[in-house]
């Protein structure tokens, strides 16, 4: 990072305040590289939460998924990306370029901090980042024409296949650019779509995924192709080519294109099938009353750690972001004994692809639907506020606005005090917790207690033995004020959902 380090500041003298950000940025995963499946593994299990002697649910996923790390050795390809399967982007010594066009250097350093977090997550080793101020980015080439050619020095001076820049591009964007650094140039919403493709393992996951990669893919079609056509035929561009520009011809990019949407269009029909599963699991929960609770928020701020030290849920944990694609729900009980659900989600990250949105729409409206959304945040990030705007933005965009919030500061056994000292006056009511310690969970419990609606109604009834079933219903659904064995059965008092109290009126005490 020397090299380009002294040409940044030459250039731009506000890039070496960014230095130490990002040289914290590229050891992100405790400096390993991603790319041995065998080290990450050993080197995760430090930093695993939970008990390795008894592998659950999340650890399993967790060594599976490592074992499907990427290895080194193979070279970002630029074939034909319409003919390789696009999941096989293949990511591996890359080059961070972000462009700031408002905010402070502090801004754009968290942006590239992300960006390389992001990479990293992707299986990506990332040999250098750098960032450029501009009033807009280059409708050219993103970055300026001399930016440009600094970056193609850099590339060829680590040796790097592939770029990523902080943004989305336009096709014509990548094009150009990869003109000039001669490797591949992929943006932030390619690359956050290869993490939720490699992370997605539900089938319905699996089907959001594709259909968001293959929205993002059809309009660049003819662009990857000329790209193609230019990489054969020197550069230049343009008709005069030769062989290689007639590649990937007209026919060949109308064929493509129909065969996407043909593809979409299944994909659509198997996830709207899906869908209708999802929402009849949900109407039984809401005719049942059971009150949902959504964990939401930033991706990596603990979401999934804190329903496993809230339920015992085992879900997968991992210090990557987008661990989690795949909704998982469980049954939890407030200390008085109302049952509620408590579904975990996907993670939010700032500019989250609006394919993605609308592929994942069904899965966010999970969140829209619920009663109360447990916003988690991460307490030990620089600049929480950020993240909170940008989960804040999904809301509207997801129509869960309306939804009651209950902030939840995670992580406060890493966090800064003075970040906590701004963020408990703009937010009085936030609840402060460590799903590593298990500090102030009990305070977040009592919270969620307090804001979660009572059960609408009141019974008092003498059950007889043989309903004993209706009785262990009141115990699941139910908060019981009191309970009594007596000679004609159990007398019980107690608040229920609307249907097991029609059940109970009937062997309500007549009032004749
Ligand atoms: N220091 C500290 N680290 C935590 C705490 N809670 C979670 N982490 C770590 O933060 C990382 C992310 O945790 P997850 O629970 O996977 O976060 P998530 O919000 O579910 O992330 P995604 O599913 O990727 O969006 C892991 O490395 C956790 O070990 C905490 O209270 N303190
Ligand atoms: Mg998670």
């Amino acid at each position: 990072m020397n090299t380009a380090d002294t040409r940044g500041s030459s250039e731009h003298g506000h890039e070496a305040a960014g230095e130490d950000a990002f040289r914290e940025a590229i050891t992100i995963g405790d400096g390993v590289d991603g790319t041995d499946a065998t080290r990450r593994a050993e080197a995760d299990g430090d930093r695993h939460d939970g008990p390795r002697n008894t592998p659950d649910q999340g650890e399993m996923e967790l060594a599976e998924r490592h074992a499907l790390r990427r290895v080194q050795g193979l070279s970002t390809e630029l074939t034909d990306i319409t003919e390789v399967e696009y999941r096989a982007l293949r990511l591996e010594r890359v080059v961070l370029i972000g462009v700031w066009t408002s905010g402070n250097q502090t801004d754009a350093d968290n942006s590239l901090t992300e960006l390389a977090a992001l990479s990293e997550t992707a299986g990506a080793l990332v040999l250098e980042g750098l960032t450029q101020r501009r009033s807009k980015p280059d409708p050219a080439t993103y970055v300026g024409k001399g930016k440009a050619a600094e970056l193609r020095d850099i590339v060829e001076a680590t040796g790097a296949d592939t770029v990523i820049c902080d943004g989305e591009l336009t096709p014509g964007q990548l094009r150009q650019l990869e003109d000039v650094v001669k490797v591949k140039v992929v943006d932030r919403t390619a690359l956050i779509l290869d993490i939720f493709a490699q992370h997605a393992s539900s089938s319905e996951g699996k089907a959001q995924v594709e259909l968001a990669q293959l929205s993002y893919l059809l309009p660049r079609l003819r662009g990857w192709g000329d790209s193609l056509s230019r990489q054969a035929g020197g550069s230049g561009g343009g008709a005069g080519g030769g062989v290689g520009t007639r590649g990937p011809g007209e026919t060949k990019i109308e064929t493509d294109r129909r065969r996407i949407n043909d593809k979409m269009a299944k994909l659509r029909r198997q996830l709207a099938h899906m869908r209708t599963a999802r929402d009849v699991k949900r109407d039984v929960r809401r005719t049942r009353e059971v009150p949902s609770v959504a964990i939401a928020g930033y991706t990596n701020a603990g979401k999934s750690s804190l329903l496993n030290r809230l339920t015992g849920a085992g879900v997968l944990v991992e210090n990557a972001l987008f661990a989690t694609l795949d909704p998982t729900v469980r049954q939890a009980r407030t200390p008085d004994g109302r049952g509620f659900t408590l579904s975990d989600t996907v993670g939010f990250v700032r500019h989250l692809p609006h394919q993605l949105v609308e592929a994942f729409r069904s899965t966010l409206e999970e969140v829209a639907d619920s009663d109360l959304i447990l916003h988690v945040i991460d307490g030990s990030h620089p600049d929480p506020e950020s993240q909170i705007r940008a989960v804040h933005e999904v809301f509207a965009d997801i129509e869960a606005g309306d939804v009651p919030e209950l902030i939840v500061v995670n992580k406060v056994d890493a966090a800064d005090p003075d970040v906590l000292k701004v963020l408990r006056t703009r937010y009085p009511t936030m609840v402060e917790v460590s799903a590593r310690t298990g500090e102030g969970v009990p305070e977040l419990v009592a919270a969620l207690a307090e804001a979660l609606p009572e059960l609408a109604h009141e019974v008092n009834a003498l059950v007889p033995y043989t309903r004993g079933d209706l009785i262990a219903k009141v115990h699941q659904e139910g908060r019981i004020i009191s309970e009594e064995h007596t000679g004609d059965g159990t007398a019980i008092h107690a608040f229920v959902p609307e249907l097991l109290a029609a059940k109970l009126n009937e062997y309500a005490p007549s009032r004749a």
